[in-house]
């Protein structure tokens, strides 16, 4: 049975709309209706499950005209970073799923190709779709298949060399490509940069205001004599724009730059893309967005409402939370930058993530010392590369996952000088709803292979404090790696006797009959837990690099069998350079290194994102009784678990 074709008399348009097609058989008076339920919805549904509130709110009528106009999925619609992409998911056959939004088996908060055919390419990180969209114009070209490629990028993620490559390059190929730029003057903190402000000129000249009326209203136009006056037309505001100087950097890069237009007039958008659609090579259209349209406390403040828990959407804005909550790791890290007020020569450096890394205080106090570069992570690194040629202590604030951009700069610009940086790097591990694009499971791996580069990896806050004072001391580039989550306070044991040295955390009573337990960072905790009632002796490593090796090695030797536990990949892990190294001293003792599969791991919490590893409390348990039975048959050590 084919659906019926919704009418005005419709109170609830959405639920008539399963698909894009659907939407695409309203009249077109119809969609600010759609747009308000859309909305409404909208804000419901993440009321129940958290996620990206303000981005998607701000974008709710430039999907409802991109999926009005286009033929999708024939013609692809490529979101950069995804996070805006709820709405695409609402009218895309998803809209029931979203109840599990981000959760376990649910859809990602983010376009996968696996997850719909409507999401054309996959992302989570930013600054890729001028890209991608350019590889898939060129594709259908090559192929001579008739579908057209638009990308549609934040003003955030228009800071990133990357999209600067692909304009570069897409400027040059005159490829059949639109990119739709969305710009709501924020990326997750307030936009940053030159190019902000070369936006905020576009948006706000009065002249270009004019000639855009001017240029609308052509494009408004239809037909041959349409054509003719655009093209005449458009080729005099051209020629007046560069007479006035106020030519777009688009322009200059080979674009057709069009607006900007209001992105929350659907008759205005529509047309445009209706005209744009008609036209061929690349081509750029700024539409100004309002990040958080709609519901009051998002619009008043994005930064807090870019990505939420759940909330009540009847109270705006919410109650803070009351009673103690747990501190997390970068709650600790805040903490301690907070007491370098008297360290004048520490610059503090973040590619656009201020709020998540616990920048916002250090900004506040020393906004001369506190540099927020835009989703710009190579450029970040390279900066303070420069920063600490010339003597002072630049801290790099990332999250693990997004220096995954910039591992050349760390080697080339940074450890290939042995110039002293301090990386602050949060999220390593896995992050649980932001699932496999946002895990940080790669900057052990990455990290150990790096010449003079020496890294941290506390277990608790005591740690965290005592690795960053080191960080700050050292000269030499040196990676402090934490998690999402909380962070336990101190979880004892010996104190290390050497900077670098390990910790034995607790000492099994007769090391010959009993298994240790190497562990690093967040898995010091949970190795604790896990081996509670077992003949284990628990060691933190403290370090990955240097490894402390004259109290390791001994410590190999005098048990029945070791093991390793790290957050991180097993391929390339800490883990295989501990049992080679190991190997190669003459250590031949049992040994098992549990670390994260060599799989991609799906978002849930991170607890079920943990145990999918095998790195949970309860896995951890059963693989040491597993090993202890093996190499202590005599024993039976597991007849009590945690
Ligand atoms: C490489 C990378 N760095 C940082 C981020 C974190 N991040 C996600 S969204 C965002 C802001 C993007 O701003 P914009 O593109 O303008 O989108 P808006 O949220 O304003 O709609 C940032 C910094 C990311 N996803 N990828
Ligand atoms: C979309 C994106 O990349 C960020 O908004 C990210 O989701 C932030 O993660 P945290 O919530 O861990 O800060
Ligand atoms: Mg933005």
């Amino acid at each position: 049975m084919s659906p019926r074709i919704p009418d005005s008399t419709d109170a609830d348009l959405l639920s008539l709309i399963e698909l894009p097609a659907d939407l695409r058989r309203l009249p077109k008076r119809q969609l600010a209706q759609l747009a308000n339920e859309l909305r409404t919805q909208l804000i419901e549904s993440v009321a129940k499950t958290g996620g990206h509130l303000a981005a998607n709110l701000g974008v709710i009528e430039l999907t409802i005209a991109l999926h009005y106009v286009f033929d999708t999925p024939n013609d692809r619609l490529i979101w950069d970073v995804g996070h805006q992409a709820y709405g695409h998911k609402m009218l895309t056959g998803r809209r029931a799923a979203m109840t599990r939004l981000r959760m376990r088996d649910g859809p990602s908060g983010f376009t996968r190709r696996s997850e719909s055919a409507f999401d054309a390419f996959g992302a989570g990180h930013s600054s890729t779709s001028i890209s991608a969209a350019l590889g898939m114009a060129v594709a259908a070209g090559l192929q001579h298949e008739s579908r057209r490629s638009v990308a549609i990028i934040g003003d955030g993620a228009l800071t990133a060399g990357q999209a600067f490559e692909a304009l570069n390059h897409a400027g040059e190929l005159q490829s059949d490509l639109l990119v739709v730029l969305n710009d709501n003057e924020m990326s997750i903190s307030r936009n940053v940069g030159a190019l902000t402000e070369h936006l905020t000129r576009l948006r706000s000249n009065p002249m270009i205001n004019k000639l855009r009326q001017g240029g609308h209203t052509l494009l408004a136009h239809g037909g041959p004599l349409g054509e003719l006056l655009n093209t005449t037309r458009v080729g005099l505001r051209d020629g007046v724009k560069h007479l006035l100087g106020v030519t777009s950097l688009f322009e200059e890069l080979g674009f057709q730059y069009f607006g900007p237009i209001d992105g929350h007039d659907l008759g205005t958008l529509v047309d445009t893309l209706q005209n744009l659609r008609e036209q061929t090579g690349p081509r750029l259209l700024h539409v100004v967005t309002q990040k958080g349209r709609g519901f009051n406390a998002a619009e008043r403040d994005p930064v807090r409402y870019h990505g939420v828990g759940r909330f009540d959407p009847k109270i705006e804005p919410q109650p803070a939370a009351s009673g103690p909550s747990a501190k997390t790791w970068t709650n600790a890290f805040s903490q301690w930058l907070a007491d370098q007020d008297d360290n004048e020569k520490l610059v503090v450096i973040t590619p656009a993530m201020i709020e998540g890394s616990g920048l916002a205080e250090f900004g506040r106090r020393h906004p001369d010392r506190c540099f927020d570069v835009g989703i710009a992570e190579q450029h970040a690194v390279t900066f303070a590369g420069g920063l600490a040629a010339e003597g002072l202590r630049p801290l790099v604030a990332i999250y693990s996952t997004f220096l995954q951009r910039a591992w050349d700069q760390v080697i080339h610009d940074i450890a290939l000088q042995n110039l002293p940086v301090l990386f602050a790097v949060d999220r390593a591990g896995l992050v649980g709803p932001d699932g496999a694009t946002h895990a940080g499971s790669f900057d052990l791996a990455f990290g150990q292979a790096i010449p003079n580069l020496m890294l941290a990896v506390p277990a608790d806050e005591r740690e965290l404090r005592t690795a960053l004072d080191l960080g700050t001391e050292l000269d030499a580039p040196v990676l402090v790696r934490y998690p999402r989550g909380d962070c336990p306070a101190d979880l004892g044991g010996e104190p290390p006797t050497t900077p670098f040295g390990l910790r034995v955390r607790r000492a099994a009573e007769t090391p010959a009959d009993s298994l240790l337990v190497v562990a690093l960072g967040t898995k010091v905790a949970t190795a604790l837990n896990a081996s509670e009632n077992l003949p284990v002796t628990m060691v933190d490593l403290r370090w990955a690099k240097p490894i402390d090796w004259a109290a390791l090695a001994p410590l190999i030797e005098n048990h029945a069998g070791w093991m390793i536990v790290e957050e991180g990949s097993k391929l390339g892990g800490i883990g295989a350079t501990l049992i080679a190294t190991a190997t190669e001293r003459g250590l031949f003792k049992p040994v098992m290194h549990l670390a994260l599969p060599d799989v991609f791991i799906e978002h849930g919490t991170r607890n079920e994102c943990l145990a999918d590893g095998g790195l949970d409390v309860g896995s951890l348990n059963s693989r040491m009784c597993d090993f202890l039975r093996r190499i202590l048959p005599a024993r039976q050590p597991c007849n009590a678990t945690p």
